[in-house]
C-alpha cells in the first residue's frame, strides 16, 4: 500500500472512478507481491543455498516478465505459452483494464486514425485484450499461482531433502570436538594483572523531546559494583537475564557501548588495573571473547583462521615467520590440531564443531597472548562434554598467569564447580555476593537460605535467590528475599575479604600487542584481500554465481529477443532491450553481493574492535577489487551476448563503452548491498527496498517515461542508470533504417522510421557517447564512495 498508493496519485492515473479502481490496483500490488514471494519460495525449495536460489529466482522472475509481452512486444513463439504462467501477464491485464476500460481521452489536435488510440478500450483491443473478460479471472489466476507454487515447493520440501549442510573435508564426523586439549605454552611466564572494579555504577539515560513528546528516560543498569578479578583464577560474573552481567564484561574490556539515538551511558566508579587506572597499555592486553562465534569466514580451515589473525594481530615488526609459529603454538594449546586442515564451516556447510568453533574464537583472541582474556557465555549452546573440554581450556588459560573472566546465565553444576571467584548480580546490576566461589552457598545459608538438597545444582539455587519470581503470589516475597540480600551485601562488602585469594601480581613480561590498535593498510590490505578471495573460491556455488549471473541473465534475454529485426516493430523492440537490458544487471550486483558482503563484513566489524583492526578504506578497497575482476569479466561476456549475438550495432569502440556501462550498473548493485548490509543485518529489507528504489529510478531515466518531471531528471542522473541507457541507445539508433510499409506508419505500428527518429523523440542532442560512459563509471565510483562512508559511519557508532 505504501508504494502503490503515492505511484496511484503521483503518476495521475484514472481519477473518475478513483476508490474502486485504486483499490483494484493496491489489491493487485498485493497479489504481485504474493506470487514473487511464492516464486522465491519455489526456487529456495529447488536450490537451498542463497546464491543459487536468488539466480535461479531471478531468472524465472525475468523469464515471466519478459514472456508477459509488457515490455517485449513480439515473444517468440516457443516461449509464448509461458505468459499464462506469468504473475506479470494477469497483472498488468488488471492495472490496464482499470485504466483504460470505457475509457475516452480528450486527444486535442488528434485527427484521422491516430483518433482511434484515444479510445481506451481500442488500446486494450491493441494489446490483444478481450474486452469481456472480468477482472475476477485474472485476480482468480494470481491466486492459482499462488497456491500452486506454494503447494509444489511445500512437496519439494517434503520429499526433496538435499540434507541442506555439506560435511566439509579434512576428517570423518564422528571425531568433532573429541579430541583431547594439548597445553602448549603453560610454562610461559607472562604479565599478572588483576582486575578490580569498585563502586562501579553505569546508567543509560535519553533526555526527552521537546512539547512534552517524550519524557526524560534513565536506567541504572550497574549500582556500585566492587570485585576484585584475580590473575591466575577463572572469576565468573552470574546473574538473572538483564542483570548486567554483559554490560559489565563490556566495560572491563573497553567495548565502546552503543546508547542509541539521542541517549547516553554515564559511569561513576573505577575500574582497576593491578591497582591503577588502565593505561593503553593495559587496556591492549585485555581480549574479549564475543559469545556470537559466527564471524569466522567459513571456508577457511581453523590453520588459516590462525595464521591470518597471527598476520593481523601481532606486531608490524615481528618476521612473518614467526607470527605464524605463534598461530601453531596456539592452535596447539587449544588443543585444535587435529581438526587444524578442516574447514570452519557455516549454516550451509557442516565444519568444525561448536566446542571447537568456541575454542577456535579463543585462540584469535590468545595470538596475542592477553593477560586478561573475557569471555562472554563460554558455554551457552554447548552440550555437556564440550562445555566441560572449554571451561578445561579456560582453566589452563588462567592456570599460566592470566586472568579469566566469564559471564554465565545458568550453569550446570559441573561448570559451576571450575570457577574459582563469583559476582553476583541481581536485576538493576547489585551486587549479591562476591569472593570464593566454595562460599556462595554458606553465605546464603547464613542469610536463612540453605541448599535445599545436597544434590540441588547451586548455581540453580544461587540464581533462584536472586531472581524475582513473576508469577502472581510469589512476586511479593522474592522481590523482598532479593531486596534483603542486596542490602545486605551493600552494608557488609567492605569486610567481605578477598585480597588474601590473591597471589602477588607483578608485570613480567609484555604481551605481544602492536604499537598502535590498528594494522597499516600495508601488511592488512594483501592479507584481507587474500584471505576474502581463498574463502569465495571455495565456496563455488558464490563464486561460480558472481561470474555466471550477468552472462547467463544475457542468454535469457537472447532467448527472448533472438536476432533483433529491423520490420515496423524495431523501434518498440529496441526501447524494451534497452531498458530490460539495462535495469536487470544492478539486480545481479546486488544478489552477488548479498551472497558475499555480509560474511565478510562481520569478520571486518569483529576485527575492528580488537588488535586486528584494519581502516574501514583498507576493507572497502579489498573488496572492491575483489570483485571487480569478476565483474569486469561477467560484463564482458554479458556484452557479447546483448551487444553482439541479439544483433545490435557493434563495433570495438561500441563493445567497450557498452561493457564499460554494464560494469557501472553491476557496481551500483554492490554498492546498494554494500550500504544496505552496513546498517542491517536482515538482507531482506535491502532487496524490498531496493527493488523499489531502482524501479522508480528507471521510470526516472527517461526511455520508459518521456514526461518527466524535471527534478526527477537531475535525480535520475545520481545513478549510472540514465547514461548507461543513454549511452547504449545513441550507439544503437544512430545510422539504423527500419523496414515499415505506408500501412504500418499510418496505423502506428511503427513507432519511427529510423534511429535518428528514435534518438530525437526522446530528445538526446548530445551524443557524446564516450563522455556519458565517463559519467555511468564515474557514478558508480561514488557509489562506492557512499558504501564507504555508510561503512564508516556504522563503525563510528560502534
Ligand atoms: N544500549 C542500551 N540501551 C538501553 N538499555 C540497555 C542497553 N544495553 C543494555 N541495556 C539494559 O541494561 C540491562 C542489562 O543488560 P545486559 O545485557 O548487560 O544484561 P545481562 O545480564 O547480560 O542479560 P542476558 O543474560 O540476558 O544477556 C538490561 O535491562 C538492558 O535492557
Amino acid at each position: 500500500m505504501i508504494h502503490t498508493l503515492p505511484v496511484y496519485l503521483l503518476s495521475n492515473m484514472r481519477r473518475d472512478r478513483l476508490a474502486a479502481d485504486m483499490f483494484t490496483v493496491v489489491a493487485n500490488c498485493i497479489l504481485m507481491q504474493w506470487t514473487t514471494q511464492s516464486i522465491a519460495l519455489f526456487a529456495s525449495s529447488i536450490f537451498r543455498g542463497f546464491p543459487q536460489a536468488s539466480m535461479f529466482a531471478n531468472a524465472i522472475s525475468l523469464f515471466l516478465t519478459m514472456s508477459a509481452g509488457f515490455s517485449l512486444t513480439h515473444v517468440p513463439v516457443w516461449l509464448r505459452w509461458l505468459r499464462w504462467l506469468s504473475p506479470t501477464f494477469y497483472s498488468f491485464r488488471v492495472v490496464a483494464t482499470t485504466q483504460f476500460k470505457d475509457r475516452t481521452f480528450s486527444c486535442e489536435g488528434v485527427t484521422g486514425v491516430q483518433l482511434t488510440q484515444c479510445d481506451g478500450n481500442n488500446v486494450l483491443r491493441g494489446l490483444d485484450f478481450t474486452l469481456g473478460t472480468p477482472l475476477i479471472v485474472w485476480f482468480a489466476a494470481e491466486i492459482g499461482m499462488i497456491v500452486v507454487l506454494y503447494t509444489l515447493a511445500g512437496l519439494i520440501m517434503h520429499f526433496y531433502k538435499p540434507g541442506g549442510v555439506k560435511h566439509a573435508p579434512g576428517r570423518g564426523v564422528d571425531s568433532r570436538g573429541k579430541e583431547s586439549m594439548l597445553t602448549g605454552d603453560m610454562d610461559i611466564v607472562r604479565a599478572r594483572i588483576d582486575v578490580e572494579v569498585r563502586n562501579v555504577s553505569f546508567k543509560w539515560s535519553r533526555s526527552g523531546l521537546p512539547f512534552g513528546l517524550a519524557s526524560p528516560v534513565e536506567k541504572q543498569i550497574l549500582s556500585g559494583i566492587t570485585s576484585v578479578f584475580p590473575a591466575g583464577q577463572v572469576s565468573a560474573i552470574m546473574g538473572p537475564s538483564g542483570a548486567g552481567k554483559s554490560t559489565l564484561l563490556q566495560l572491563l574490556a573497553h567495548r565502546k557501548l552503543n546508547a542509541g539515538p539521542g541517549a547516553h551511558f554515564s559511569m561513576t566508579g573505577e575500574i582497576l588495573f593491578n591497582g591503577k587506572a588502565a593505561s593503553d597499555d593495559v587496556q591492549n592486553s585485555v581480549a574479549f571473547v564475543e559469545q556470537e562465534d559466527e564471524y569466522h569466514l567459513s571456508a577457511l580451515t581453523v590453520r588459516e583462521t590462525l595464521r591470518y589473525a597471527a598476520i593481523l594481530r601481532l606486531p608490524p615488526k615481528m618476521s612473518r615467520k614467526r607470527k605464524i609459529s605463534r598461530a601453531e603454538e596456539v592452535l596447539i594449546m587449544l588443543g585444535l590440531k587435529d581438526c587444524a586442515n578442516v574447514y570452519v564451516g557455516g549454516p550451509l556447510m557442516k565444519g568444525i564443531s561448536g566446542g571447537e568453533k568456541r575454542r577456535l574464537s579463543l585462540a584469535v583472541q590468545m595470538i596475542n597472548d592477553p593477560s586478561v582474556l573475557v569471555v562472554d557465555e563460554p558455554t551457552s549452546g554447548l552440550d555437556s562434554f564440550i562445555a566441560n573440554n572449554v571451561m578445561q581450556c579456560l582453566k589452563d588459560i588462567a592456570r599460566s598467569g592470566r586472568t579469566v573472566i566469564v559471564t554465565v546465565h545458568q550453569p550446570r553444576s559441573d561448570i559451576f564447580h571450575s570457577f574459582d571467584n563469583l559476582l553476583i548480580l541481581a536485576k538493576g546490576g547489585h551486587a549479591v555476593f562476591s569472593g570464593r566461589r566454595e562460599r556462595a552457598v554458606a553465605f546464603m545459608e547464613s542469610q536463612g537460605y540453605p541448599l535445599p538438597s545436597i544434590w540441588f545444582n547451586p548455581a540453580d539455587h544461587l540464581l533462584d535467590l536472586v531472581s524475582v519470581d513473576q508469577r502472581p503470589g510469589k512476586m511479593g516475597d522474592s522481590r523482598q528475599r532479593v531486596e534483603g540480600l542486596v542490602e545486605f551485601w551493600d552494608a557488609h562488602r567492605e569486610k567481605q575479604d578477598m585480597a588474601n585469594e590473591r597471589e602477588k601480581s607483578e608485570l613480567v613480561s609484555q604481551p605481544l600487542v602492536p604499537e598502535s590498535r590498528f594494522t597499516p593498510m600495508y601488511i592488512a590490505f594483501p592479507v584481507v584481500w587474500e584471505r576474502m578471495f581463498r574463502n569465495l573460491w571455495r565456496q563455488k556455488e558464490a563464486f561460480w554465481g558472481r561470474l555466471i549471473q550477468g552472462p547467463f541473465t544475457g542468454v535469457l534475454l537472447l532467448a527472448f529477443y533472438e536476432r533483433l529485426t529491423f520490420g515496423p516493430t524495431a523501434g518498440q523492440d529496441r526501447i524494451g532491450l534497452n531498458l530490460q537490458s539495462t535495469s536487470a544487471i544492478p539486480f545481479v550486483g546486488l544478489i552477488s553481493g548479498i551472497a558475499v558482503f555480509p560474511q565478510d563484513r562481520q569478520l571486518f566489524m569483529h576485527e575492528y574492535r580488537t588488535s586486528a583492526a584494519y581502516s574501514t578504506t583498507t576493507f572497502i578497497l579489498a573488496y572492491s577489487l575483489m570483485e571487480i575482476p569478476f565483474q569486469f569479466l561477467a560484463s564482458l561476456l554479458y556484452t557479447v551476448f546483448m551487444n553482439i549475438a541479439v544483433g545490435m550495432q557493434t563495433s570495438p569502440r561500441i563493445y567497450f563503452e557498452y561493457a564499460v556501462t554494464i560494469w557501472a550498473l553491476h557496481s551500483l548493485g554492490e554498492s546498494i548491498a554494500v550500504i544496505f548490509a552496513s546498517f542491517f543485518d536482515a538482507m531482506g529489507i535491502a532487496v524490498s527496498l531496493v527493488s523499489t528504489a531502482l524501479s522508480m529510478i528507471v521510470q526516472m531515466s527517461g526511455i520508459l517515461s518521456l514526461a518527466v518531471p524535471f527534478v526527477l531528471q537531475v535525480i535520475a542522473w545520481g545513478t549510472p542508470l540514465k547514461a548507461a541507457q543513454r549511452m547504449q541507445f545513441i550507439n544503437e539508433c544512430q545510422g539504423l533504417q527500419f523496414h515499415c510499409s505506408a500501412s504500418d506508419i499510418t496505423n502506428g505500428i511503427c513507432t519511427a522510421q529510423n534511429g535518428e527518429q528514435l534518438l530525437q523523440l526522446y530528445g538526446f542532442i548530445d551524443r557524446n557517447t564516450a563522455k556519458l560512459a565517463g559519467i555511468a563509471v564515474a557514478t558508480a565510483i561514488c557509489w562506492r564512495v557512499l558504501g564507504w562512508l555508510a561503512l564508516t559511519a556504522r563503525m563510528a557508532r560502534g
